[in-house]
């Protein structure tokens, strides 16, 4: 049998679920190990686990070198085209749809002195994982790594932190052995058509410290991702100036299974977004991104549980409809 045949037969849509476990803390169950699920209290279901066959297949990624691109001043990105063979990643996009929680995350914040109501990211989003200041113990309980006791803060208190599941930490500890990165939060966003987008931002917010390290995997539909410099920052009480003229904006089409790296002084200096997809592509169907980053302290843990998890229902995906829908317990 086929390498490919053998790794779709095992990515099994009907739940048949013999084991049921907690998630260990450090997620290193033996790979002969039958498949179970990652629970945890702030799960509002149990995700499956990777098939085991699957599990193995990641220790031989990525499928192909990384290509360096920083060509440009200021970029310094890595391009896996694929990092997933494109079968695997296929396969893995049907399963991380079937099994993760979403969320249509809506927020008020204030634009020009103005309280603004949010009602975007026109996408759907998650998150998982916990700042570097702690950590989760065996009964997935946030502890303070200094003091080694329950770490108790209000930012951990608005919205409790839950672990990587472990079908998403499988692929996180595969990238950390073969990148310079070390991640601690797991970002998903769904892309449901062409409409769903993100805008133009970069991802440099403090807690992530200097020059962070963001690995993002794309699966399901190709997009185009989009990057340009931005304008240098002026001397104070100074003109805004025009970006180096070297800088070029650039467009990558992800396709299914890619990798980019982004790293260096990327996001500091550039700006990439994913743009709406009209016309002939729009229902092309939907993609899943995943980005590993590194958040260094707990206001990290907090913007990323706000933005992407925040106050209302989880959806699940349901096969039949085939859309997300409000999860009942
Ligand atoms: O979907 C993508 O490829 C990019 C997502 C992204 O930039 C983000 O979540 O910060
Ligand atoms: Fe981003």
């Amino acid at each position: 049998m086929s390498k490919k045949r053998t790794i779709d037969a095992f990515f099994d849509r009907t739940p048949k679920r013999p084991k049921q476990e907690a998630d260990d803390a450090d997620g290193s169950a033996p790979i002969e190990e039958p498949p179970g699920t990652s629970r945890h209290s702030h799960y509002p279901f149990e995700i499956a686990y990777l098939p085991a066959v699957v599990t193995r297949a990641l220790a031989s990624l990525p499928a192909s070198p990384g290509k360096a691109i920083n060509h440009q001043p200021d970029l310094d990105l890595l391009y896996f085209e694929p990092y997933i063979p494109r079968d695997m990643a296929k396969s893995l996009f049907h399963f991380l749809r079937a099994e993760l929680p979403f969320y249509r995350v809506e927020y008020d914040i204030k634009r020009g002195g103005v309280q603004t109501h949010i009602r975007t990211p026109s996408r759907w989003t998650t998150v998982f994982g916990l700042d570097d200041t702690s950590c989760f113990d065996e009964n997935g309980r946030v502890m303070d790594k200094t003091t080694g006791t329950e770490a108790a803060d209000r930012r951990y208190d608005k919205y409790p932190p839950r672990p990587i599941p472990r079908c998403l930490d499988d692929l996180r500890k595969r990238t950390e052995a073969v990148t310079d990165g070390k991640f601690n939060f797991c970002l998903v966003n769904y892309y449901a058509s062409g409409l769903d987008s993100i805008s133009f931002h970069s991802d440099d917010e403090r807690f992530l410290g200097r020059d962070p390290i963001i690995a993002s995997f794309s699966l399901g539909a190709p997009r185009d991702f989009l990057l340009k410099h931005k304008p240098p920052v002026p001397p104070a009480g100074g003109q805004l100036a025009a970006p180096p003229s070297a800088a070029k904006p650039l467009k990558y089409s992800l396709r299914s299974g890619d990798m980019i790296l982004m790293r260096g002084r990327t996001q500091t200096h550039w700006l990439h977004s994913v743009p709406k997809r009209t016309g002939r592509n729009e229902y092309d169907g939907g993609r899943i991104n995943i980005t590993f980053r590194r958040a260094m302290t707990k206001d990290g843990t907090e913007n990323y549980y706000n933005y992407n998890v925040g106050c209302g229902p989880a959806y699940r995906w349901n096969e039949q409809s085939s859309e997300m829908v409000a999860w009942k317990p």
